[in-house]
């Protein structure tokens, strides 16, 4: 079989016409796919030490969502270092990444033909393509001439495709292009193929350059911080600090200091200067998380900084200019706590210049797939396993739960069903894991008895240790007690008995936030 003049036209044509380059990769390989006949066929962009699917064809949904992490994944590590084309003997001791990943594999992905075209930029690895099938011979007719020609045209449009996304960047006069290389990592990407997603990314572009203020509106886990943290890195002060500050977790006495700093002898235990965070923040960001709890009075003075950009340690009489961004979210209807008399109108004016509405999971279901290849990739690399997948029908029953925990409770169910997954298997060596449903326990909202009611009497099917038990007890009784509370951290803490600053340390180990 060798690649015909057709085919090699039909995929430069793909390529190069289309609407978006999602489009045109997925167009790519499934041409790929088609013509070679291959069972699987993905296209790997390359950054840092991952590579990453951009489209794929032939492979489960959440292979969308894995970063390869290459020290993992000998294969991709060898495509990484080959600088031409790889052909894997169809014996090669070398794990496949997509073992388990391709839908009717049936056992082992032992004997099979194996492909990979690593894609340059000059010198510069930028890509690669994977092509898999089943029958060890499938390739054998495929010249090198051809496969290098097809991976020319992929690595021109892959080429494309990433100048024009820094090209972007950079006419919306952002600091993007001189972005480190953990830009990308894991901390600050927001993953997400939906269209919600999509509007979502074009508006952080679009506020990112200026100097708005901009405030984040969305459920709880949904995944707030994470586009606060993406407007600091796409906006000029990139290089700036970017300060954090939960406003539920401070208690008011020491709240002020803590925004504004203190000089020394301003109150009992005021025994040096403080700076507060806004100095801290100073040519940077600040992020106020749950600014919806900030006290009123706290909240008069916020304003005050925020109109004359000019801030007075406690205690202080003269003002220090600072130059600070305000980057707020909140899970609150800030409306409705206006009308209760909770939260300043002004404040509110003044913070919601661009308002950012982070959709709920549920109303983005077909990122589910890829959310849980992301989360799966990371447990496996904790847990050490070669192989780490979902049963086929587990995404279905995840599809059917609502998420009100959003993003924050899917990475918890995905980490918690690994763990399960591995401590059920007899043979404590083996590496190859399979969650199967039984291992997800999600409850649906309301449907959780009170401890009152099951105290003494309910079953446990004892399989974690009592460490891990007890944490996930935690993190149902608190999660339970946020959806009471109408996702209010401080009334939570209140109802807990507990000092909210406990609780958001306590909700932090637990992952809760
Ligand atoms: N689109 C996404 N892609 C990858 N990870 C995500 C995404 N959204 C959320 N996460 C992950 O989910 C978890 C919760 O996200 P984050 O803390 O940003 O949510 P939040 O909306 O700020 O929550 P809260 O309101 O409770 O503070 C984090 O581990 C984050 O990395």
């Amino acid at each position: 079989m060798a690649l015909s003049q057709t085919v090699l036209t039909r995929i430069a044509l793909d390529i190069t016409s289309g609407l978006s380059h999602r489009d045109r990769f997925a167009r790519l390989v499934d041409t790929v796919k088609l013509h070679l006949l291959c069972d699987a066929a993905a296209l790997l962009e390359f950054r840092g030490q991952h590579f990453v699917p951009l489209a794929t064809a032939g492979l489960a949904e959440d292979v969308a969502g894995r970063h390869f992490v290459i020290g993992d994944h000998p294969r991709l590590e060898a495509i990484a270092r080959a600088g031409d084309l790889v052909r894997f003997p169809a014996d090669s001791d070398l794990a496949d990444p997509y073992d388990g990943l391709i839908p009717n594999q049936g056992e082992q992905l032992r004997v099979h033909a194996c492909i990979g075209l690593p894609l340059f930029d000059g010198e510069q690895l930028i890509g690669a393509i994977t092509l898999d099938a089943f029958d060890p011979a499938r390739f054998d007719g495929l010249s090198d001439l051809d496969l290098r020609a097809l991976g020319a045209l992929a690595a021109a449009s892959l080429k494309n495709a990433l100048l024009i996304a820094k090209l972007e960047q950079l006419s919306l006069g952002s600091m993007a292009s001189a972005l480190p290389d953990n830009s990308h990592s894991k901390h600050t990407e927001l993953l997400g193929q939906t269209q919600v997603m999509e509007t979502l990314r074009q508006e952080i572009q679009a506020v990112a350059a200026t100097d708005l203020s901009v405030l984040i509106l969305g459920e709880t886990g949904t995944g707030k911080e994470l586009v606060a943290r993406q407007l600091h890195q796409l906006s000029r002060r990139v290089n700036g600090p970017l300060v954090y500050l939960n406003c539920a977790a401070l208690p008011e006495s020491v709240a002020e200091s803590e925004l504004f700093g203190h000089v020394k002898g301003a109150f009992t235990g005021a025994i040096n200067h403080r700076s507060g965070k806004f100095e801290s923040a100073d040519k940077g960001t600040l992020f106020l998380d749950e600014i919806g709890e900030l006290p009123l009075g706290l909240q008069a003075k916020l304003l005050r900084v925020l109109q004359y950009g000019d801030v007075q340690r406690i205690g202080d009489d003269r003002s220090l200019k600072v130059d600070v961004r305000i980057i707020a979210a909140t899970n609150r209807d800030l409306k409705q706590e206006i009308l209760a008399g909770r939260f300043r109108a002004d404040l509110y004016h003044r913070l919601s210049v661009f308002p950012l509405h982070v959709p709920p999971l549920r109303d983005r279901l077909d990122d589910l797939g890829l959310l849980c290849g992301y989360f799966l990739e990371q447990s496996r690399q904790r847990l050490g396993l070669t192989q780490l997948r979902l049963s086929p029908s587990c995404l279905s029953k995840l599809r059917q739960y609502d998420w009100p925990g959003n993003v924050r409770e899917l990475e918890h169910a995905i980490h918690r069903a690994s763990a399960l997954a591995r401590a059920a298997l007899k043979d404590a060596e083996a590496d190859t894991v399979l969650i199967t449903e039984a291992q997800f326990e999600l409850t649906p909202q309301g449907a959780m008895a009170s401890p009152q009611s099951t105290q003494g009497t309910q079953e446990f099917n004892c399989q974690l240790p009592l460490k891990q038990a007890l944490e996930d007890f935690q993190t149902h009784y608190i999660n339970q007690c946020l959806v009471q509370e109408d996702h209010n951290w401080a009334a939570c803490a209140r109802r807990l008995g507990l000092d909210p600053g406990n609780l958001h340390r306590l909700a932090r180990r637990l992952g809760l936030k």
